[in-house]
């Protein structure tokens, strides 16, 4: 029987099977040995066989090719990782002007990891019902740099549902995944798509004293529209890849497609002669903080994602 992973806890997974009865489900040891890379060897989102033993328990007998998946370090063992999902189609980023405010280094250190994961973002511009006329002339930069470059991007108020009929047609048959900082209404927007989901939501200034997110494990939940959202321990665990500093200026899209005019064919645009990167970016057709994040990530050894 075929199956699709939607909750782990480690040692049980939940499974889904495509008629919509779940299983609780092990799996055997050499699951464990074949993927000795990463702590766990078998993510939400994970497409899986399984059969029921003779103890009537579901067992996983095979797992299938991930189209890709997102990653964090191990907590206890630094060398390996840890799979927080899998097969993700498309990536919402919830971004706020305040309350709390998102940076351009922000932006660009999570569309990146996107890139590199191979995974389609949607910028949502969140909380659009409380912005004043100033925060919706400084929107339109956002809007204006990311646009640009091909990402969509969609106003939405997820309290006053604002363009959410967007989002759904966006999210409906896929597996996505919502993003950004905490307080920028992520569970709020998945509590208005399905208000079954009932997920915790709190005031912005509890954060601080409190600190810390409830969620520890990814889980999938199914749109009663169609599709499955992964609800995500927290952005910070998103963000982590190791990129070469050549590979970098292939996660922006607007240096991938100027970099063949460069002289130099291994040229990395920080000061080479003849560089058409630094040459669209003194005539303002890249964006200055854009071409400023590159600058910061390359000379990071490795990406974080702080
Ligand atoms: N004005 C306004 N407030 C919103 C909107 N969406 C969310 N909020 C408020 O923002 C605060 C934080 O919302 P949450 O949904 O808990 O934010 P979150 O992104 O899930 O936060 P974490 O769970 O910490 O990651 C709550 O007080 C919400 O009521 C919106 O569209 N407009
Ligand atoms: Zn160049």
């Amino acid at each position: 029987m075929k199956g699709i992973v939607i909750k782990s806890t480690g040692s049980w997974y939940h499974l889904l099977k495509e008629d919509g009865t779940t299983y609780q489900a092990r799996i055997r040891g050499k699951f464990r040995i074949a993927n000795i890379k990463h702590t766990n060897p078998i993510a939400v989102g994970d497409e899986v066989d399984f059969e029921i033993d003779k103890d009537n328990i579901a067992v996983i007998t095979k797992i299938y090719d991930r189209k890709n998946y997102i990653i964090r370090k191990s907590v206890n063992l630094s060398k390996k990782t840890h799979i927080i999902a899998s097969n993700i189609d498309v990536a919402f980023l919830v971004v706020t002007l305040t309350n709390p405010k998102t940076s351009f280094g922000f932006i660009d250190r999570f569309l990146i990891t996107a890139e590199a994961y191979h995974i389609p973002v949607v910028i949502l511009f969140n909380k659009m019902d409380s912005y004043t006329a100033d925060e919706i002339a400084e929107l339109e930069i956002y809007k204006s740099i990311y646009n640009t470059i091909g990402y969509e991007s969609i106003d939405i108020s997820a309290e006053t549902g604002l363009n959410l009929d967007k989002v759904k047609a966006l999210m409906k048959d896929k597996v996505s995944l919502v993003s950004g900082h905490s307080g920028v209404g992520k569970s709020t927007l998945l509590n208005t798509l399905n208000p079954d989901l009932n997920l915790k939501t709190h005031e912005v200034s509890d954060f601080n004293s409190k600190g810390q997110h409830t969620t520890t494990f990814a889980q999938m939940y199914e749109w009663p529209f169609g599709g499955f959202i992964i609800d995500t321990p927290g952005i910070k665990e998103f963000g982590l890849v190791h990129i070469d500093k050549s590979e970098l200026q292939g996660y922006f899209p607007e240096i991938l497609t100027l970099k063949y005019n460069c002289k130099f064919d291994n040229c990395i645009h920080v000061n080479e002669p003849k560089c058409a990167v630094r040459d669209a970016v003194e005539n303002g057709e890249i964006a200055i903080s854009r071409y400023e994040n590159y600058l910061t990530f390359l000379e990071e050894d490795i990406y974080t994602g702080k």
